[in-house]
């Protein structure tokens, strides 16, 4: 199924803005599956099978995966999510951009060998770099607009003939890039007026909303600034403060306990 329409069924489904990032980092794992050969696999499935009814997307972080030579685990786990929670889309947080020639191997490797729904991309290499993943509409393709770090605005504010650069690539995106109706783009928690110019510029397109959580990100003034007039519009994403909620045997109850809290303060503020 192409990606906007199952992020929109998940949306109402759930009724959840609430993306579960899967960054896994063996020091913060329970000691009952620290040293356990296939514990990256088995410590973000039990945090899937938590969580799945009370999200609209997940997104692995691949950097969390690769450095830990643990891609294989990542195949796993995206195969787990569609067999066992289909239609809960996934999103593979890679940020790539590269010349149209390697970009399309990069496409291959998110959609064929990961299997993900979306992909995030850094739109800096312009236009070609993004091509082959443009072109696969049924793929979700989420481009870097205003990031969340403090140092988004090193390049992403800079003047750009009056606007900041963040600016005129929402703008670019949504109206030269959007042909299949497929891009969405990525802008910080942290920043919630930037979220609104963003949001000003693109109509309903989709937001990944990273920062929330372990990043102090407002929930309230993300949906003040963010929600789309569709009263959606957004995933709300939180990684660590979801992953990490427990420590103990009952992680994963942690976890679903702080999904449930994230997703009912996200819904408060959506009335
Ligand atoms: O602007 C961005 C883009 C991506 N991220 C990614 O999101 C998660 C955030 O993790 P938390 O633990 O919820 O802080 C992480 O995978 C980043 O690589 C981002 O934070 N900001």
């Amino acid at each position: 199924m192409h990606f906007m329409q199952s992020l929109q069924d998940a949306w109402n489904r759930n009724q959840s803005l609430v993306c579960v990032g899967l960054d896994p980092e063996p020091a913060k794992f329970p000691a009952h599956l620290k040293g356990r050969p296939d514990a990256v696999f088995e410590f973000c499935r039990d945090i899937v099978d938590a969580t799945a009814d009370l999200v609209c997307t997940f997104k692995p972080q691949i950097a969390h995966f690769a450095a830990l030579r643990a891609e294989d685990a990542l195949e796993r786990l995206i195969a787990h999510i569609h067999d066992r929670h289909p239609g809960v889309p996934v999103i593979l947080d890679a940020k790539r951009g590269d010349i149209g020639s390697t970009a399309q191997h990069y496409a291959s490797e998110a959609f064929e060998r990961y299997r993900a729904d979306a992909v995030t991309l850094n739109p800096y290499l312009g236009r070609d770099s993004a091509q082959p993943f443009l072109e696969r509409a049924d793929k979700g393709v989420i481009l870097l607009c205003r990031t969340s770090n403090p140092g988004g605005a090193d390049f992403q504010a800079l003047d750009c003939g009056g606007v900041p650069l963040y600016l005129r690539v929402a703008e670019t995106i949504a109206r030269d890039w959007n042909a299949n109706g497929n891009c969405a783009l990525v802008t910080g928690a942290t920043w919630p007026e930037e979220l609104g110019q963003v949001r000003d510029v693109v109509g309903n397109m989709p937001l990944l909303v990273p920062g929330i959580g372990a990043q102090g990100g407002d929930v309230e003034a993300v949906l003040q600034h963010g929600l789309a007039a569709d009263g959606a519009g957004l995933m709300i994403s939180s990684s660590r403060a979801i992953l990490y909620a427990g420590s103990g045997e009952d992680f994963a109850q942690a976890a679903r306990a702080a999904a449930q809290a994230l997703r009912d303060t996200i819904n408060r503020h959506r009335a």
